[in-house]
Parts: structure tokens; C-alpha cells; sequence
């Protein structure tokens, strides 16, 4: 059973995995990263919620007090005001510290989070399984297909890698990087190639070797609206050709550390492209990691990974609940 929760018809015998380490050190090693990676986060709200409320009266300037502190933490406005309000009906006039807000803070975050706390479901029998990839340049989109393919590797599928990207070498050369990284075969073309026919190739060769996972890379070039549109259109309109019920995902790649930007960033590939899902990358590096929150109240679609950092096992499948409590600093 994979990380990203699929199930493998028709495979062939695989060789047995290394013995995982017990479920609980797992988790915590995973919690523990996830909560240093989020200290950046936490810590402005901690450091908020503390100068707050050391012991104080729940009153209309508390609550005031909070809201503009979960704004100004990247929640948004929506989340901070239904956070508030539920506060406001549960513990108005109540002695309140800030382990009581925190807790209260972390169930509604919670609460918020779960409907889109999604894995991304392979359904290997589609041979291939197409998962097609979309995001601005350097939002992480590269490295998450890397850490993808390797995770979906490690569980016994077969993933191919397709390099949309055919702009820039770099590009290409960074997944060719993952390819012999993760024993991934990479499809790819010279510089300047057509991206949609490379998406099609890459369809029909994955069909050929009977892969059961194609992770095709785009090139997200935002200077120019209208040509990205354009390619991305046909890149679908191409894969469609072959497999009318493909792309079965379509990703989109943001970077926490970018804040309130990936709201626009979402709008506009909405526009674009039909977007399944969500994974957000970079959470480490950032304190504004509430913005999950706010693009979750806003969009409803689902987030199925969270990165935390550049290494393979730095990216995970998003848990509502260890997520809103390494946010707001809980153990
Ligand atoms: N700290 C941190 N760095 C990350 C994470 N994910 C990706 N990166 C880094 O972000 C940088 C950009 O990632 P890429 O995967 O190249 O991004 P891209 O969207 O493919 O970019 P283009 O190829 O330019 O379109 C690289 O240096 C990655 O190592 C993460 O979760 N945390």
C-alpha cells in the first residue's frame, strides 16, 4: 500500500520492501519534521497569541485583537472572522490564556482542513495513471514529481516521467536528475519542442511498456498569460486524443512562501486548466504557512501533499489535524 493511498491490480511479483520502521516512530518523525518545518508559521502565531493573552477577558477588543493577528498570519479574512465568531459564541466573557485559544484555534483550523485533506488516489490499472503537473517556474513543480515518482516507485508501481517542460533544459535536465535518482524512465525532446506532442509520445510509449503511473512536467511561464493558456490547452487537448479520460489529476504546484499570491495563482489556472488538486511546497521556508488554511476556506480543492523541505521524504500527504497543531505550535 502506498503513501498516496492505491491499490496495484495485476502486478507482478514484487520484490519484498525493506522492512518499514514501527507506525508510531514513523508518524513522529513525520510530526516533528512537519512541526519544524511550520516553526516559522507557528511562531508568529505563537508569539502573537502569547503578547495576547497572557490571562485576559474574552471581550469585543480580544477578539478584534485575534482576528487581525490570524490575518496578519495569512489565514484570511473569511478564516479569521469564522474562527472568531466560534470563539466569540463558545468563551465570550471567559478568562482566556493562550494554550485555551491555541487549542480552540487548532480544532477549528481543523475543522476547516478536512474536507480537503485528500490523497492522491492512483488507479494503476489505467495503464497509465496520467498525472499532469501545473504550476509557475519554481513553485516546486520538478521536485514534486520527483518525490512523487520515488514514493510511488518505492510501493511497486512503475512511473514514467514526461519533461512538458521543453523550453528550458534546465528543466529537462532537472528531471532527467529525478529519473536516474528514482530508476524512473524520463521522456523527453530537444529544446523548443512541442510540448503537447510530447505529452501524447508520452502517453502512448507508457502504454507501450505497460507503466502504470506518467508524470508529465509543464513549463509554467506566467509572463505571457495567453501563450501558457494556449499550450496548456493543447497539452490536454493532445492527451485526450489518446486517452479521452485523461489527465485523471491535474496538479497544481504553489509556493507557500509566495502568501497571498497563490490565491491569484490558483484563480488563474482555474482559468486555464481543470485542476484536481493542490499540493503546496516550501512550507519550511516560510511563516506563512496559514495561507493552506485561507486557500483551503476559499477554493475547496484538494490538497493532497505538503512539502517541508527538499529532500524525498520532505514531502507527504496532507493530515488536517497534525497540520492545524504544528501550525498553531501544540505537540
Ligand atoms: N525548502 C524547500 N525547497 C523546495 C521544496 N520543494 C521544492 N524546493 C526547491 O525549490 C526550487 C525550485 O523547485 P523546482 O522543482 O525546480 O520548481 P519548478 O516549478 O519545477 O521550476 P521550473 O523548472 O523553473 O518551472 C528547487 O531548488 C527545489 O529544491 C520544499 O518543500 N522546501
Amino acid at each position: 500500500m502506498s503513501l498516496f493511498g492505491f491499490g496495484k491490480k495485476n502486478a507482478p511479483e514484487p520484490s519484498p520492501p525493506p522492512a518499514p520502521p514501527p507506525v508510531a516512530e514513523e508518524q513522529q518523525g513525520w510530526f516533528g519534521r512537519l512541526k519544524s518545518g511550520l516553526s516559522k508559521s507557528s511562531s508568529k502565531l505563537t508569539q502573537g497569541l502569547g503578547d495576547l493573552f497572557t490571562k485576559r477577558k474574552l471581550d469585543d477588543e480580544a477578539l478584534e485583537d485575534l482576528e487581525d493577528l490570524l490575518i496578519t498570519a495569512d489565514l484570511g479574512v473569511a478564516t479569521a472572522a469564522k474562527v472568531t465568531k466560534h470563539l466569540a459564541k463558545t468563551r465570550f466573557g471567559q478568562d482566556v490564556d493562550s494554550a485555551d485559544i491555541k487549542q480552540t484555534l487548532a480544532e477549528e483550523i481543523t475543522r476547516i482542513l478536512e474536507p480537503v485533506a485528500r490523497p492522491l488516489v492512483i488507479d494503476p490499472s489505467r495503464k497509465p495513471h496520467v498525472v499532469l503537473v501545473v504550476g509557475v517556474n519554481g513553485s516546486g513543480k520538478t521536485t514534486t514529481i520527483g518525490k512523487l515518482a520515488k514514493q510511488n516507485k518505492d510501493a511497486g508501481l512503475s512511473v514514467t516521467l514526461a519533461a512538458g517542460d521543453t523550453f528550458r533544459a534546465a528543466a529537462v535536465e532537472q528531471l532527467k536528475v529525478w529519473g536516474e535518482r528514482t530508476g524512473c524512465p524520463v521522456i523527453w525532446r530537444e529544446d523548443g519542442a512541442d510540448a503537447a506532442g510530447l505529452a501524447y509520445d508520452s502517453i502512448a510509449e507508457s502504454r507501450k511498456q505497460g507503466c502504470d503511473l506518467l508524470f508529465i512536467d509543464t513549463a509554467g511561464r506566467l509572463q505571457n498569460k495567453a501563450d501558457l493558456m494556449a499550450e496548456l490547452a493543447k497539452i490536454v487537448r493532445s492527451i485526450k486524443k489518446i486517452d479521452p479520460t485523461a489527465p485523471h489529476d491535474v496538479l497544481l504546484v504553489l509556493d507557500a512562501t509566495t502568501g497571498q499570491n497563490a490565491h491569484s495563482q490558483v484563480e488563474i489556472f482555474k482559468d486555464m486548466v481543470a485542476v484536481t488538486g493542490l499540493v503546496l511546497t516550501k512550507l519550511d521556508g516560510t511563516a506563512r504557512g496559514g495561507v493552506l488554511v485561507a486557500l483551503a476556506e476559499k477554493f475547496g480543492l484538494p490538497v493532497h501533499a505538503i512539502g517541508v523541505g527538499e529532500q524525498a521524504g520532505d514531502l507527504r500527504p496532507f493530515e488536517a489535524d497534525a497540520f492545524a497543531k504544528s501550525l498553531v505550535g501544540m505537540d
